[in-house]
């Protein structure tokens, strides 16, 4: 989409997709009133956006800065401010027309051959900025984590069979297993992969339409779509894509509805020969609430599991960690936090994370004694407690003197941001909640909420000493209670 008035250069184009997307994942009625709105620029961390009237900016500014600001930071991967403008001229202008191919899928499909015809130089055009020839979609497009790749993604005997058929299915959508089913633990690597996917079918072959989405947002887009009497949009929305990526099916058990809608979008893609990847944290098989017809399905193709993995890769996903976060640790202190933390890789990063925050904190090197220190607080003697989110919840609003309405309700006051944030990301350290799953418990809020604070919470932990001190302090009196419960 172009904005009005000037040159349009790549961020902007950029921006004006990025709003799109925004817009059509608001509410029907916030999305009529928005849509004379205009993003004009994205100008260094400010995207200004002009709207035609004070009222609009007043629905801006107020209850859905928030969102929209959390939004954009979270598709620009680093913090945006929102500024509104008022343009009055755009009170007769022709709303921007937003198209359906920037929903959410990657959708180059403006040729009429298969979507899986190799690009012919992938990774030179991957480099190329969006805007030059052939629009690359954004990341807020494609919802692809760029962090989780397959040069980033570790091997190891634990995981190299699901490695090497994630692989197989990147380079060959369709044809090689279809469907591809990965399932394990929490936190070994299962939406590492799935994304992995994403990016590689994206730099083999640039027609293709991907799209990624959680079990939840399935359902909740289906809820909705029922709802607002959509579901020919939500039907193309999942049936028009080349390979379809679906995280965590474990949460389809139950919903019979959403099953069968499920079942024919499976059907749909499947007879089509696309590809369709999904993961689990159980076989199949044990998934007891899902419908046999479904379960079957899933045993149509390659059914696969990450194990959690054995020392020598925990330390080299360490290493890497350390590589790309540019985190300073000793091979002594990597191995030492490698053989404390076992079964999770998600704990595993946490640890190095607070170890180097704390050293940083302190002003002093990563050395074995200060690792100690913060791995013993970290893991508790005699096992890991069961903790529930509703522990969490209940700790940190008494810790930061808040209520739970208030912790978990629509304030942003500063103070109740932050303990709102700090909270979100305990439960993501400390349970194996998914995304959604957080955001529903902290008020309904959207996965990309509870993505930003806890990316934004493991930052403030290396710069802010007292954010490091409260969110240790907390952990302990959750982990003590969980104990003595
Ligand atoms: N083999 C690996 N190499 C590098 N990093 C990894 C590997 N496996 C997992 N990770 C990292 O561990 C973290 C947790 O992984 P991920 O979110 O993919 O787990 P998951 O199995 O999907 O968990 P959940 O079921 O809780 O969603 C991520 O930051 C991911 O990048």
């Amino acid at each position: 989409m172009e904005s009005k008035g000037g040159p349009v250069d790549d961020q902007q184009v950029d921006l004006g997709t990025a709003w799109q997307q925004i817009v059509e994942d608001l509410q029907p009625n916030q999305r009529a009133w928005l849509r004379p709105s205009v993003p004009v620029t994205l100008h260094e961390n400010t995207a200004i956006i002009a709207v035609p009237n004070d009222f609009t900016r007043n629905q801006l500014e107020g209850r859905l800065r928030n969102h929209i600001e959390d939004a954009l930071t979270e598709g620009f991967g680093r913090e945006i401010r929102m500024l509104v403008t008022v343009n009055p001229a755009l009170e007769d202008s022709t709303p921007p027309q937003v198209d359906e191919s920037t929903d959410g899928s990657v959708a180059l499909s403006t040729h009429d051959h298969s979507p899986f015809e190799p690009t012919p130089a992938p990774r030179i055009e991957q480099q190329e900025p969006a805007g030059g020839g052939e629009r690359r979609p954004s990341a807020l497009e494609t919802r692809l984590n760029p962090k989780y790749t397959f040069e980033t993604f570790v091997i190891g005997s634990s995981n190299r069979f699901p490695h090497a058929a994630a692989v197989a299915v990147a380079e060959a959508p369709g044809k090689a297993y279809n469907p591809l089913l990965v399932y394990g633990e929490s936190g070994l690597g299962k939406t590492h992969l799935l994304h992995a996917i994403g990016h590689y079918v994206r730099s083999l072959y640039s027609n293709a339409k991907v799209r990624y989405v959680s079990s939840e947002e399935f359902t909740n887009e289906f809820i909705n779509a029922i709802r607002d009497d959509r579901q020919d949009r939500f039907k193309r929305r999942y049936r028009d894509v080349d390979v379809l990526l679906i995280d965590d099916i474990q949460f389809l058990e139950g919903k019979t509805q959403t099953q069968e809608e499920f079942f024919h979008t499976f059907n749909t893609l499947h007879n089509a020969n696309k590809q369709i990847v999904l993961t689990s944290d159980r076989a199949p098989k044990r998934l007891e609430a899902l419908e046999d017809r479904l379960r079957n399905r899933f045993e149509w193709g390659l059914i696969t599991d990450v194990q959690p993995p054995d020392l020598e890769t925990r330390i080299a996903i360490l290493r890497k960690k350390a590589a790309m976060d540019r985190l300073t640790a000793p091979p002594d202190v990597l191995e030492f936090i490698a053989s404390k933390i076992q079964t999770n890789i998600r704990e595993l990063e946490g640890a190095l994370i607070r170890v180097t925050a704390f050293a940083n904190l302190n002003r002093q090197e990563v050395d074995m004694t200060l690792a100690e220190i913060v791995l013993k607080d970290l893991i508790p003697e005699g096992g890991e407690p069961e903790i529930t989110h509703a522990l969490i919840i209940a700790q940190t609003a008494a810790y930061f003197g808040v209520s739970l309405e208030d912790l978990t309700g629509p304030s942003r006051g500063r103070h109740l941001v932050m303990a709102r944030q700090i909270g979100m990301y305990l439960c993501r350290e400390l349970t194996s909640m998914s995304l959604p799953q957080i955001g529903r418990e902290f008020g309904g809020r959207d996965h990309t909420t509870v993505m930003y604070a806890d990316r934004k919470i493991r930052q403030l932990l290396a710069e802010r000493r007292a954010v490091f001190n409260q969110v240790s302090e907390l952990t302990n009196r959750v982990k003590m209670q969980a104990r003595q419960s």
